[in-house]
């Protein structure tokens, strides 16, 4: 087990960063009412072990999308890893690679595709937003092409990006020298703009971000890159079954950590009818409030192939860089082959429905 629990990590980056990073990092959306519910939604699942069962040899790997994992478990896109930490993504894929974890690199990351694929040595995703530009958005697809990147997710909750409170406050921006280094300044430039009573990046992804495609759109993408695609933000069986109609390789079953829609449902509720709708057609993933090796456990009962951990790999990062993401990572990895053994579960295979119940 870690020596620190992820809440100790959480600590130390609150105190280590900037209270306007710290809350863009942290926060909500609305009332943040999603920030707990979350949580709550995995806490009212328990487990029901299973005993006399051989867990001599528990195995955690997985397989998703064709990438080989250590465990059902991959890094949840997130914008500006360079907030917690210098080394930015580059650590974070230097710590991803060594946990055998899957690594979603954000559009707006602060380090370059090109160097964060040099670090990885596990698999890559990007994550996109879809621009009113696409010339831009085509080209970061090339680019992620050439570098190994092996799916896109693009992100369907944020037609704009929602009200932050707290970024509204604090009027934040990006600090001097962070970036989304891989688009054009014109397309997400969140730095020395800020005032008080809004946020940059708000603002600036009201003006970029499409907010009229809708499913007919996919087909132009798909006809533009072979790379798989996964669709990251539903929420609902009649998506999930719109998707799987277009031949969508994989969803994210997410609330966007609740940064997005106010009061929506949290992901773990919505996990069960999206696995129906889509009957195996495509991958199930699930994020959200991951904080624990038995909420992996209670995601693959509930029917998903994987899951993804958004702010953990925050915290570590900046509390010690590519350490700290392989300390926050490994441990949710040993948490869950732990479960593996007390559930009497020693494959991935084993978490089925029978494995939990709604308190
Ligand atoms: C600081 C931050 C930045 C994020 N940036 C993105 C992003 O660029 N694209 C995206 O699809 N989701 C983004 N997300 C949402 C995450 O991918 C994910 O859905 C969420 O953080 C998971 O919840 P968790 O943080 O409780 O684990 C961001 C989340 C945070 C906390
Ligand atoms: O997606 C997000 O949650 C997010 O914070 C973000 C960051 C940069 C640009 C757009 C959204």
């Amino acid at each position: 087990m870690a020596a620190l629990t992820l809440d100790e990590y959480r600590s130390v980056a609150k105190a280590r960063l900037p209270r306007p990073v710290w809350d863009f990092l942290e926060g909500g959306s609305g009332t943040e009412s999603m920030l707990t519910a979350g949580r709550e939604a995995l806490d009212r699942i328990r487990l029901r072990p299973r005993c006399l069962v051989d867990v001599s040899a528990c195995e955690p790997a997985a397989s998703l999308l064709g990438a080989a994992l250590a465990a059902p478990l991959g890094v949840a896109p997130m914008a500006y890893h360079q907030l917690a930490h210098p080394d930015g993504e580059v650590a974070t894929a230097r710590a991803a690679g060594a946990a055998g974890a899957l690594l979603t690199v954000s559009m707006f990351a602060s380090r370059s595709l090109e160097d964060i694929a040099a670090a990885a040595t596990g698999p890559l995703w990007l994550q996109l937003y879809w621009l009113r530009r696409r010339e831009p958005m085509l080209e970061l697809i090339r680019r992620a092409e050439g570098a190994g990147y092996r799916a896109l997710v693009l992100t369907v909750d944020a037609p704009r990006v929602a009200y932050r409170p707290r970024d509204a406050r604090n009027g934040f921006s990006l600090p001097e020298g962070i970036r989304a280094v891989n688009v054009d300044p014109s397309v997400m430039s969140a730095s020395h703009d800020g005032k008080a009573g809004e946020s940059a990046i708000a603002r600036h992804s009201k003006e970029q971000f499409d907010p009229s495609i809708t499913w007919a759109d996919l087909e132009w993408l798909r006809e533009r890159t072979p790379l798989p695609l996964v669709l990251k933000g539903v929420l609902t069986g009649e998506d999930a079954e719109l998707a799987a109609e277009h031949g969508v390789e994989g969803l994210v079953v997410s609330n966007h950590g609740g940064r997005q829609l106010d009061f929506a449902r949290p992901a773990a509720d919505a996990l069960p009818e999206v696995v129906k709708a889509v009957g195996g057609r495509c991958a199930v993933i699930l994020d959200g409030a991951i904080r624990h090796g038995a909420d992996v456990a209670k995601a693959l009962c509930l029917g998903a192939d994987a899951v993804l951990v958004g702010r953990p790999v925050l915290w570590g990062l900046a509390h010690s860089g590519a350490d700290g993401v392989s300390a926050v990572l490994g441990g949710l990895l040993d948490e869950f082959a732990e479960v593996m053994a007390l559930m009497g579960a020693p494959r991935v295979a084993d978490f089925k429905s029978s494995g939990i119940v709604h308190s």
